[in-house]
């Protein structure tokens, strides 16, 4: 039996980073909506339960109809640990107080630290001085706790929020304003082993090996004796879940990719010559291009197409399962973070985009899902590949949406603006490959994700003593490590400037290029 950590989620953006935490600490933890019942509680003391984390949320937790831990949580003896909207439904559920600020913070903030407390323990840049050192968090709220509830002491502030931590460490109950789980929050991890290794006693007996022979056994059982689809588009996601899938059931395990017309320049021919030479996979090729482009025509909002191309992808498989004996599953290579931005299932978490493997599936699915990462972030996910013995290449390449140009050509989806978009594209990419930086790593593998956006607008220009009038492309490339949040990545001027010049003069039609400096959140990474 594992020691385990329970989420409560109040369907935060950023639960399932907690979740994520708690593993790389190599500790057991399952996420559960914050509506779970009491007996559920006690069913997890059962089940060998050391400690609760309580998510953030969109909600406010002043308002009376507000969502609620259950009391079970505070009963049941273990500590608990509040995180933002966690910290302040806390509050008002032990006797606090919480009210909207005056001033709202989102993004960095610098914390002070209040005496000594065990959730800090070894955090040397933040308890120096005698406990009053700074130390740099992410946050976002609007809401802050005003009051502390009885027998709580103050754990840390910001000038503009108070109480932005606060403990009782006699019952063990800890909470923060500010969110520990997101890499920007410097030493949230540290904080996060405090709570489940110091202050909760969890043991380290969680970790990738033990979850390939877990998933391999798992989806053994789940498959039996059926044959399986698998949607692969040669990014990692997809070529994890095949090895996997591979592994667990062999000969049963089939793969279809997808051409729909909106894959990068010559991407579809690479793809087929890593995976049927390297991995010794079954392989369909589809060319689909007619159909998806026709179904796209006339189409603009970027949800509709998110929709329509999550479709026609399942129609594809569902024809392609047809031409089997025995195919009852879908697998895909569907993560966490698809999942929770689509909506999350377990949480109340708002729709950000339907990503076409999740929000974007038809109800009409014939087949069942086999989704052996859907609880995984990117980076759990290239550790398991690494596991499997996948190479290099094909672990570290840059994340490339199912839909495509799809969400990369805002507004309706033309293919004189792919063919454009797919040549800027191209030399964007190997620019970031052809630039150093001193220790000489490209900037292809010191950014996590870099492409080209085609915008349907045109703009003046002046070449060759003539006057242009042609479309924009702007250029992204984000750092983050789970694609939950980012930034913008600072590339080098020469490397922006080759990069246009080239496009500039080689791709005929585009007169203008841009570069995008916003960071996830408010923006997300993809235009659309
Ligand atoms: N062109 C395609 N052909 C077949 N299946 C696809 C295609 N594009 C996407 N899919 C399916 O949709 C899933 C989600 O796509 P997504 O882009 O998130 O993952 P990925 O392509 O496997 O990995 P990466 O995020 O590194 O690009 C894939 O895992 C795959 O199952
Ligand atoms: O397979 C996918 N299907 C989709 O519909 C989809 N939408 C976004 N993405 C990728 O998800 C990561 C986060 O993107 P956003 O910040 O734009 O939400 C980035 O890596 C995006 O490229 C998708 N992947
Ligand atoms: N991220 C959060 O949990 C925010 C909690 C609450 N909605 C606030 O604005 O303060
Ligand atoms: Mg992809």
């Amino acid at each position: 039996m594992h020691d385990r950590i329970l989420i409560l989620d109040f369907g935060s953006q950023v639960t399932q980073l907690i979740a994520r935490r708690v593993r790389e600490a190599q500790v057991y933890c399952e996420i559960h909506p914050h509506d779970v019942s009491d007996d559920f509680i006690r069913e997890e003391m059962a089940r060998g339960l050391k400690g609760v984390i309580l998510s953030g949320s969109h909600a406010s937790a002043y308002e009376e109809t507000s969502m609620r831990a259950p009391q079970a949580v505070f009963d049941a003896g273990v500590p608990v640990l509040g995180i933002c909207y966690g910290m302040q439904t806390m509050a008002m559920q032990l006797g606090g107080k919480v009210t909207f600020a005056d001033h709202r913070e989102f993004g960095y903030a610098e914390v002070r630290a209040h005496g000594h407390t065990p959730l800090f323990t070894g955090i040397e840049d933040f308890t120096n001085n005698e406990g009053h050192g700074m130390l740099k968090v992410w946050m976002s709220h609007g809401d802050q706790v005003t009051a502390l509830p009885p027998g709580f002491k103050l754990m840390a502030s910001t000038p503009s929020c108070p109480i932005a931590g606060m403990a009782d460490v006699e019952r063990g109950y800890y909470a923060v304003q500010f969110h520990p789980e997101v890499t920007h929050t410097v030493r949230g991890q540290v904080m996060l082993e405090r709570f489940v290794h110091d202050i909760c006693n969890c043991g380290t007996d969680w970790n990738m090996p033990d979850y390939v022979s877990e998933a391999v056994e798992a989806i053994r059982q789940q498959v039996g004796d059926d044959e399986v689809i698998l949607g692969l588009s040669g990014g990692v996601d997809s070529s994890v879940a095949a090895a996997l899938i591979h592994k667990a059931i062999g000969p049963q395990l089939t793969c279809v990719f997808v051409d729909h017309g909106l894959l990068r320049l010559d991407e579809g021919k690479q793809v087929m010559q890593t995976f049927a030479d390297n991995m010794g996979l079954n392989i369909i090729h589809v060319d689909a291009t007619n159909e998806f482009m026709s179904k796209l025509e006339g189409v603009s909002d970027p949800e509709a197409k998110r929709k329509i191309i999550g479709r026609e992808f399942v129609e594809v498989f569902q024809r392609e399962a047809g031409k089997l004996k025995n195919a009852r599953w879908l697998a895909q290579g569907t993560i966490y973070p698809d999942v929770i931005e689509s909506g999350g299932k377990k949480g109340k978490a708002q729709t950000i985009k339907s990503h076409h493997n999740v929000g974007g599936l038809p109800e009409t699915l014939n087949l069942k899902l086999l989704e052996p990462l859907r609880e995984l972030f990117k980076d759990e996910v290239r550790k398991l590949g690494v596991a499997l013995g996948l190479p290099p290449g094909m672990v570290y390449r840059h994340p490339f949406p199912g839909p495509g140009l799809g969400v990369r050509i805002l507004g309706e989806v033309k293919k004189e603006y792919a063919d454009l978009l797919r040549r800027a594209d191209a030399i964007f990419i190997e620019e970031l490959r052809n630039f150093k930086d001193d220790q000489g790593t490209s900037w292809y593998d010191l950014t996590s994700q870099a492409f080209t956006v085609f915008l349907p607008v045109k703009s003046v220009g002046v070449m060759g003593d003539g006057r242009t009038y042609d479309y924009v492309v702007a250029l992204r490339a984000v750092q983050t490590s789970d694609f939950m949040t980012a930034d913008w990545a600072e590339l080098p001027y020469a490397l922006l400037k080759k990069v246009s010049g080239r496009i500039i003069n080689e791709v005929r039609g585009i007169n203008r290029v841009t570069y995008d400096v916003s960071s996830k959140p408010p923006a997300t990474i993809e235009w659309e």
